[in-house]
């Protein structure tokens, strides 16, 4: 029989991923403002009465890092009682739920990539909003699964790809950070990772083999300014916009929030336990840069 998926948000980019997904095997629905708003709980419980899903997804958030600084009521708000709303509408009907976190939640003082099991330490509003979330949850719902994950992007919607994509096409040189390490994580592979973890949810519903927090990105790492190299080279080898990347430091492009200098992730306790491999991160921008942009 077929699951049912819940996915919390439309716009967003791995909810878009999402919708991708769906199939025979996956029905999977996709519910946003202004039918589904995270700062009113009851339209989460409606959504959930309506669409009567197996299991939420939820990857909505408040994304925006610098502006959280000055927004902190508003990232609390979505980011913690959002996602525990979400959490406790699905405990309430009795079902797990799959909740997207991410690297933000160290500090970034680790030389290896941290393990679950790692102490948190937050730079800024959104990532301890996000860690709030992450408490949230758990707190409300057993049957949760938690997945941190890192430098989101896709073909579609606001990431760092993107970004770069759109400054070279009006200049020769882009100047990019270079004393930040983490692993960029395609969109669409985060949600064929969530299938796999769905599948076991399935298949292990009393939930022995799957609770907690997973660490889930896409293998290896590089820097902001290894990343933007790269998709500057896939975008060139495909006759599209390209820049030469200045390597800068974290000190000479200021922001109101400060990010992890080390924020790489051991996916390993992931792909234990939920038998699927993430591609190279390398791989993955080859997949970006061939797809086509909406
Ligand atoms: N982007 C990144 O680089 C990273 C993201 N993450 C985490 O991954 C998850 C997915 O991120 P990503 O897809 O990039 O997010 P986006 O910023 O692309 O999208 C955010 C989504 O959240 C929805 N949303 C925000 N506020 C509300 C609200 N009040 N009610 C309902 N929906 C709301 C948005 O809806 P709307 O379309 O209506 O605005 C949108 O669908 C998030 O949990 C994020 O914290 C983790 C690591 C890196
Ligand atoms: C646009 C730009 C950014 N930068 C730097 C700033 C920052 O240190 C780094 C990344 O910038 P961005 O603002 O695009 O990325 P940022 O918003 O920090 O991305 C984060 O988003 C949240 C939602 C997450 O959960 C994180 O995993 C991470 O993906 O690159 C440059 O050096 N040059 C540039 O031209
Ligand atoms: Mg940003």
């Amino acid at each position: 029989m077929a699951t049912k998926l819940l996915v919390i948000g439309q716009d967003g980019q791995v909810a878009r991923a999402m919708a991708f997904v769906g199939s025979a095997d996956n029905i999977v629905t996709c519910v946003g403002r202004p039918e589904l708003d995270l700062t009113d709980p009851a339209s989460v419980r409606a959504a959930i009465d309506r669409h009567k899903p197996d299991i939420v997804i939820n990857p909505a958030a408040y994304t925006a890092v610098d502006k959280a600084e000055s927004e902190v009521e508003l990232a609390y708000a979505i980011n913690r009682d959002g996602a525990a709303g979400v959490a406790a509408a699905a405990a309430e009907a009795g079902l797990p739920i799959v909740h997207i976190s991410t690297d933000y939640v160290f500090g970034g003082d680790k030389a290896e990539p941290y393990l679950e099991s790692d102490p948190t330490g937050p730079t800024g509003v959104y990532g301890a909003s996000k860690l709030a979330g992450e408490h949230a949850v758990a707190a409300v719902n057993p049957a949760h699964v938690v997945l941190r994950t890192a430098w989101v992007y896709a073909p579609w919607g606001h990431n760092f790809a993107r970004t770069m994509l759109r400054l070279a096409a009006d200049r020769d040189v882009v100047r990019v950070v270079v004393d930040q390490q983490g692993t960029p994580t395609y969109a669409p592979d985060i949600a064929q990772a969530v299938l796999a973890v769905c599948r076991t949810i399935v298949a292990s519903p009393d939930g022995k083999d799957w609770r907690g927090v997973f660490h889930l990105t896409n293998e290896g790492a590089t820097t902001w300014a290894g990343f933007a190299s790269e998709v500057f080279a896939q975008s060139a080898a495909r006759g599209g916009p390209s820049a030469r990347v200045e390597p800068i430091t974290t000190a000479d492009y200021p922001t109101p929030a400060r990010r992890p200098a080390n924020s790489r992730l051991d996916t390993g306790r992931f792909t234990r336990t939920f038998g699927h491999r993430m591609s190279d991160w390398r791989d993955a921008v080859k997949r970006f840069s061939s797809a086509p942009k909406a």
